[in-house]
């Protein structure tokens, strides 16, 4: 059974240090729902309250409708995997495999049946009389998965369980985790300060900072529309640029350097008089122009580099600043360094910031925090 899970107004200390204060929010049942923050937001100990490892100071927290605050973490049916792997050295892979069923002496029926079911998905039977020592990383990580798998449980936790193995290996590792809880649609929680990884692996993910949720969403909606400055800087790459919000007759007008503005239609705060906004605009979503006087961004590009598919261009401003461009790459140009260039930006891509950062003055920001 997989279940949804509920957490309401959390709040976790150490001393007098409030790691966690009053936070709440729900993980669907079956969902790959990802917490992502920078390292010591309070990922980890979010996910130990869960578990049932940590204290609390305060909040409840619910598997479907059933308080768990005071039940024991071993009485919670949760599997875990943990980045150092935490298989048992003496036991080879079979052993532990079966363990959590052995633990909780299961027939041994159903220990072999279960045993060699999960050898089979996680495609590690071959090893399966070798000890742990004896295995690589990844392979080590497909051995905890099976073993926190094994045992039926309702909710399955992972706390950087990617973070050992090389680029290589993480990124196939990814697929494999995704794959196998898809096809089981347990309720899993995993812990990642790698964007990429969240983005690619994830149902939803909750973006946090200092102990605090910033949003919750899915990985394309915190890419197209963050909630505030952080999450766009924190999620994929970013420009920011300065620029100013005005109204008149009903529209809004988005002024930007150079003389160069823009008219937009989805403004949600909007304004008469001018205001200082900040605009985020991803390396993807200018086009740039060679010719000289067309309405846009005026710039120089400062450096190339092809990477096949795509080309990244630094290009400088007139005001100095140097900004992250990626374009397509086409057979016949790359601009070289020194080239005067004019960039437009698509405008349904632009998201407009308040200019303290706090939030995204457009419409349609997909924030599920309130769900709780
Ligand atoms: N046992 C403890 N005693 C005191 N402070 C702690 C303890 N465990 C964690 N902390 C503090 O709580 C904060 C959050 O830690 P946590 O491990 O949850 O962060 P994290 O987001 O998982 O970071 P990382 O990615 O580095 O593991 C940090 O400031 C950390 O120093």
């Amino acid at each position: 059974m997989s279940v949804e899970i509920t957490i309401a107004n959390a709040v976790k200390k150490y001393g007098d240090n409030t790691i966690i204060g009053d936070l709440s929010l729900t993980i669907r049942e079956g969902e790959f729902f990802t917490l992502l923050g920078p390292s010591g937001c309070g990922k980890t100990t979010l996910l130990r309250m869960i578990a049932g490892f940590n204290s609390i100071e305060g909040g409840e927290f619910f598997f479907n409708e059933k308080l768990i605050n005071d039940i024991d973490p071993s009485r919670r049916n949760i599997g875990m995997v943990f980045q150092n792997y935490a298989i048992f050295p003496h036991l080879t892979v079979e052993q532990n495999v079966a363990f959590g069923l052995k633990n909780r002496k299961c027939d041994k029926e159903t220990i072999t049946r279960e045993t060699e079911k999960f050898l089979r998905l996680m495609q590690i039977e071959e090893y399966r009389n070798r000890l742990p020592e004896r295995l690589s990383g990844g392979q080590q990580q497909r051995v905890a998965l099976a073993r926190a798998l094994v045992i039926s449980p309702d909710v399955l936790l992972m706390d950087e369980p990617l973070s050992n193995l090389d680029a290589k290996l993480r990124v196939e590792m990814r697929s494999v985790i995704k794959d196998v809880q898809n096809s089981l649609g347990i309720t899993t929680v995993y812990v990642t300060h790698d964007q990429e990884e969240a983005m690619a692996i994830s149902d939803r993910i909750a973006v946090m900072n200092k102990g605090e949720i910033q949003q919750i969403g899915t990985p394309k909606a915190l890419y197209q529309r963050p909630k505030n400055l952080f999450v766009a800087t924190f999620i994929g790459h970013t420009n920011i640029l300065k620029g100013t919000l005005s109204g008149g007759q009903g529209k809004q007008i988005l002024a930007l350097p150079d003389g160069y503005s823009v008219e937009l239609g989805n403004v949600r705060e909007k304004t008469e008089a001018p205001r200082d906004v900040l605009i985020s605009v991803r390396p993807e979503e200018f086009t740039i122009s060679e010719k000289s006087g067309e309405p846009g961004i005026q710039g120089t590009v400062d450096s190339s580099i092809f990477l096949g598919l795509n080309t990244h261009y630094r290009v400088k401003l007139s005001s100095g600043e140097k900004i992250e461009i990626i374009q397509e790459s086409t057979i016949d140009s790359i601009i070289p360094t020194g080239t005067d260039i004019v960039l437009q930006v698509k405008k349904e891509k632009i998201n407009v910031l308040s200019e303290d950062g706090g939030s995204n003055l457009l419409e349609g920001v997909q924030d599920d925090t309130a769900e709780a």
